[in-house]
């Protein structure tokens, strides 16, 4: 059984959970991010198998009918989905997996081990600084920016879903956040495997072994 935990962050775009994303897992070793498939372009800047494996339709069809998505849903004009087999190794390794997914895929993610999920929500300080961030970042053109802003309100509906939410307002406070949610979710009771057999060890020694 691993001693894992599936980190789900999810956010409406521009909101900023690609830049924690990228600083938790500059600062933090037991985690590793799951790198999604999709069917969408790659915009500038990248990389194949860094930010995404960039699939062809055809291809994420053929991963979709052998089972390779852990789930999989369209989001905007594009398909996204969760390869299985990395997620499945690093987690039996003990290692905690970051999904940067949306409500689909952390509703999807969520029911496979609950007990195990960690859900945070990233919620931008207003609409309007999301689209200011959304047009900082020079990556769309307008149309597909004022799409992800319909989208938005769309994504934010499922804010309640989640255990956490955060309000991305400053970008130090929101990573320490979030980092300080992930060390108490470690030291959960129910997320230590080994405690359980190690305090019940500690009640069986007899009390005059304590005695010097
Ligand atoms: N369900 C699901 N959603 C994903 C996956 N990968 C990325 N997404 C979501 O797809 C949306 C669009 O991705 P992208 O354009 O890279 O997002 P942005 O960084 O939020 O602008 C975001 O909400 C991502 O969280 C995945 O594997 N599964
Ligand atoms: N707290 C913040 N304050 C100001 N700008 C931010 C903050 N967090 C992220 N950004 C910027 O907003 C833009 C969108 O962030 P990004 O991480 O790409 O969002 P998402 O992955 O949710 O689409 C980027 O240019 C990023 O540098």
């Amino acid at each position: 059984m691993s001693n894992g935990l599936l980190i789900i962050l999810s956010s409406p775009s521009g909101a900023g959970k690609t830049t924690v994303c990228r600083r938790l897992l500059a600062e933090d070793e037991r985690l590793m991010l799951s790198i999604s498939a999709t069917t969408g372009p790659p915009r500038a800047a990248e990389k194949e198998g860094m930010d995404y494996f960039f699939l062809s339709p055809e291809a994420f069809h053929a991963w979709i009918l052998e089972g390779a998505f852990l789930e999989y849903a369209p989001v905007l004009d594009n398909w996204y989905g969760t390869p299985r087999e990395a997620v499945q190794a690093r987690f039996a390794e003990g290692k905690d997996i970051l999904f940067d997914v949306d409500w689909q895929g952390g509703r999807a993610i969520s029911q496979k081990i609950p007990e195990r999920t960690v859900r945070i929500f990233i919620l931008p300080p207003s609409l309007k600084e999301l689209e200011r961030r959304l047009k900082g970042r020079n990556q769309d053109p307008e149309e597909i920016i004022q799409r992800r802003m319909a989208q938005a309100q769309q994504e934010i509906s499922h804010w309640a879903e989640y255990d956490y939410v955060l309000v991305n307002e400053d970008l130090d406070e929101t990573v320490h956040n979030v980092k300080s949610i992930i060390q108490a979710e470690r030291l959960k009771k129910n997320h230590q495997r080994d405690l359980f057999d190690w305090v019940r060890a500690l009640e069986a020694m007899p009390s005059q072994d304590f005695i010097p």
